[in-house]
């Protein structure tokens, strides 16, 4: 204990006399450690730095003003000695190496690239062409989209180009793939290439997507329509086949649609739209947007409406998020579905008194409303308009058939945008998806946006939704880039447009820029249905055909609700000299289908409308759905909205009023009767090729013999309204209506090919209840 105690100060004296020499070694230790860090991180670094060699002197791609228009060599490899055809891929044993481009590469990021142009050819035209197209690129090429690379594929190693990227040059560059191919049916060089993208897909040695690396590809495809007239009777099926495997390879990095071209048309300019639209697309990754919101490997979210699109491609969807259910599936046209969606639509409590006066937005940006909407693909604009493109816009990107309104009225849907500048509405149908949840009043009490601001919006957002369908598996190049021009607007989407202050004001921004205008109310505003102006087509909702029933269906707002709907019908009656009117039934069993034709009689009787397209409800099964007291059971067959329609025919007819079924989509469960005084007439030409439909839907025409014109003449409607004179429904009425679309026919263009959910072509269906939602 006594020893302990005199430590300290034993430690002191210690201290004290040898202090110089503890303190001379400690600050040699000093020395020695930072000497030897110092040393290790030199070491570390030249480790790291690659040796200089002319190749990576660059200081910067950008900086480099040859780039721009001298090619630069190419530095694939040395070819196989010909006759050396790469073959089906040889196992090995030793698992590959990984992409020399790392797969991880966000393309997002990168600066320039390499497009590299492979093609294949038997009797030398598909060479041509890529040649055409490598010099078009070469002239435009700058710093960062570089001069193209181009490749014979029966002089290439595969392995070198399709088992990992290639390896462009500069070295920072990333390559993007162009494949311009024929389709032969005969056995080629192509059938061992597509069982290399095959074979290299399956290989459990290499990662599914080894060539995530590009920063994007397209396939561009020559075929004979003249011997296989469509793609089931093998147009193209091999640059189809190429395009499938490539989105596999590559992570669904499809950079721009699948061109496809008919040699017996004109190939150079479907070439050169199909390379102005790559070549679009390369700039948009050279300058950091990546391949486009929505397209995996862009970096940004899948819409999830989108993802719905692609179940029926089996084979992409495996590398795809998980698919929607049944019910967000099902969320397309959400005004014609009519089925609740539990929404969120309310933005203040309606328990809670209201103490400001000061008119609130409708939809706040950060509301949970707003949110909702936006993730089941809605863009809102402003505070209270919304647009979304629907099931059939992306049906018609790819090929799968248009909507009813194609078959009807001429509009195919890839050109049509559907929109609303209200999201509130004065009722709360039974069948309508936003039922309980939605903004709803008797008068605007909402902040209102300016209509150049709304309008704006509207085309932003759906450009920007058609763009990014561009990666989508099946779009096609040609309608894609058409969809690109707006040439129809279906006020439709959701809530009441006539609601909206500014409508008039809107829908002439519209027709200012010859988009036509199909707008449909509820019946509820006669003062805004008066007040209304020019409109391509105006339709009322016609939910029931007496008032107990329409109290009951559409659950209005306004205590005069019946009164509202009959002054509708008279303001309609005395409109239908200035507009194209139409009656929209949608029948829901159990509601308003059995015993009510003679009331719809009467109404038609009241209206004179021009049309009546007579629908079946569709539904897709939610609680809230359920709730309302709707089930499967209300869901009508077609063929007893068939039935109905006869019933209403017959009905009509006994009061004397002369109006015919004109035509029908059996798809979507819509029959359309016309009054046959105005539009069942003979044809103003002996015979007629329809311009709506690309001269395809051929008319045939016998001297003398009446047609029914359902067809719109949209640039007489628009002759019409610039000439500044009154003018009718009766100076725009179009061509005769297609053969394939009349009443028996079935309605579905045969030009498009149906599909079921797995993708695969299927029969029209003329009976049995509507399986899609749609409109
Ligand atoms: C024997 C033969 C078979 C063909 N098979 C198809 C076919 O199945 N589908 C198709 O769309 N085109 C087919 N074609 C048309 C070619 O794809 C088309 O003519 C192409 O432009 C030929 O390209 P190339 O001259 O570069 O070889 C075929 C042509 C030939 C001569
Ligand atoms: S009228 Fe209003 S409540 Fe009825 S379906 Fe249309 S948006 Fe829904």
């Amino acid at each position: 204990m006594d020893q302990l105690l005199r430590l300290p100060e034993e430690l002191l004296y210690l201290w004290h006399t040898h202090r110089a020499e503890v303190l001379l070694s400690a600050g040699i230790l000093f020395a020695i450690v930072r000497l030897a860090l110092h040393w290790r991180s030199r070491r570390t670094k030249e480790i790291l730095t690659p040796p200089l060699s002319p190749v990576h002197v660059k200081v910067s791609p950008l900086l480099s003003p040859k780039d721009a228009s001298t090619p630069v060599p190419d530095t694939k490899p040395s070819p196989p000695p010909k006759g050396s055809k790469p073959g089906p891929k040889r196992v090995t044993g030793s698992k590959k190496t990984k992409s020399r481009i790392s797969p991880k590469a966000d393309p997002a990021k990168a600066q320039t690239i390499r497009p590299i142009i492979f093609y294949f050819t038997v009797g030398g035209s598909t060479k041509v062409y890529a040649e055409k197209l490598a010099e078009s690129l070469r002239s435009s090429a700058n710093r960062s989209v570089l001069s193209p690379h181009i490749h014979d594929l029966t002089d290439i190693d595969y392995e070198d180009f399709f088992t990992t990227p290639i390896r462009p040059t500069p070295i920072y560059s990333v390559p993007f793939y162009l494949l311009v191919l024929p389709t032969y049916n005969i056995d080629t060089e192509l059938d061992t290439f597509l069982s290399h993208l095959q074979e290299t897909h399956h290989d459990f040695r290499i990662d599914t997507s080894p060539l995530s690396g590009l920063a994007g590809y397209s396939v561009f495809g020559l075929g004979d329509q003249q011997e296989w007239p469509t793609e089931q009777e093998g147009f193209c099926t091999q640059a189809i086949e190429v395009d499938k495997w490539m989105a596999r390879l590559t992570g669904r990095k499809r950079g721009f649609p699948l061109g496809l071209s008919n040699t017996r048309g004109n190939v150079e300019e479907d070439m050169w739209s199909w390379g102005k639209g790559v070549r679009a697309v390369m700039e948009d990754v050279a300058i950091g947007r990546g391949l486009g919101e929505g397209v995996r490997g862009s970096g940004d979210a899948v819409e999830s409406a989108d993802e719905a699109e692609d179940e029926d491609d089996e084979e992409e969807s495996d590398t795809r998020p998980r698919k929607l259910t049944t019910r967000q599936n099902q969320t397309s046209d959400l005004e014609d579905m009519k089925v609740p969606i539990p929404v969120d639509f309310t933005t203040a409590s309606p328990n809670k008194p209201t103490i400001s006066t000061q008119p609130k937005p409708m939809v706040p940006l950060n509301s949970p409303t707003h949110t909702t909407l936006t993730k089941q693909g809605y863009t809102i604009i402003g505070t209270h308009s919304g647009v979304k493109i629907c099931r059939w816009t992306k049906s018609a990107l790819r090929g799968r058939g248009s909507c009813y309104k194609f078959s009807f009225y001429g509009i195919a849907s890839h050109l049509c945008m559907e929109a609303t500048p209200s999201l509130s509405c004065s009722n709360k149908c039974v069948f309508c998806w936003r039922h309980g949840t939605n903004p709803v009043g008797t008068t605007w009490r909402w902040e209102v946006d300016e209509p150049g601001l709304v309008f704006r919006g509207m085309k932003e957002g759906h450009y920007r939704k058609i763009g990014m369908m561009r990666g989508v598996p099946g779009v096609r190049a040609e309608r894609f880039g058409e969809a690109m021009r707006i040439r129809h607007c279906a006020l439709s989407l959701v809530g009441e447009p006539i609601f909206y202050p500014h409508i008039n004001a809107l829908l002439g921004m519209l027709h200012k820029e010859h988009i036509s205008s199909f707008l449909v109310c509820n019946a509820q505003h006669p003062d805004q249905l008066a007040a209304l102006g020019p409109v391509t087509q105006l339709y009322v909702s016609i939910d029931a055909s007496n008032k107990e029933s329409l109290r009951r269906i559409d659950r209005p707002l306004y205590r005069d609700f019946w009164e509202r709907f009959q002054r509708c019908m008279d303001i309609l009656r005395a409109k239908r000299f200035t507009h194209r009117t139409v009656f929209r039934l949608t029948l829901v069993k159990g509601f308003n289908l059995e015993e009510e034709a003679e009331g719809y009689a009467d109404l038609v009787e009241k209206a004179l409308p021009g049309f009546v397209e007579v629908k079946g409800v569709t539904y897709c099964g939610t609680s809230t759905a359920a709730g309302a007291g709707l089930t499967m059971q209300n869901v009508p067959f077609y063929q007893e909205v068939c039935g109905f329609v006869l019933a209403l025919a017959r009905a009509l007819e006994r009061r004397g009023l002369d109006y015919g079924i004109a035509a029908e989509h059996a798809h979507s469960c819509c029959i359309l009767l016309a009054d046959r005084g105005r539009f069942f007439k003979v044809p103003a030409k002996p015979s007629v090729s329809t311009q709506a439909l690309d001269g395809k839907g051929e008319v045939k025409v016998v001297e003398g013999e009446k047609k029914w014109h359902t067809l719109i003449d949209y640039p007489a409607f628009f002759r019409c309204l610039e000439s500044g004179r009154p003018f009718g429904p009766e100076d725009y009425v179009g061509e005769p209506t297609p053969e394939w679309a009349l009443w028996g026919r079935g309605g579905f263009d045969p030009r498009d090919v149906r599909v079921d959910r797995k993708g695969r072509p299927r029969e029209a269906v003329v009976s049995g209840k509507v399986e899609e939602m749609g409109e």
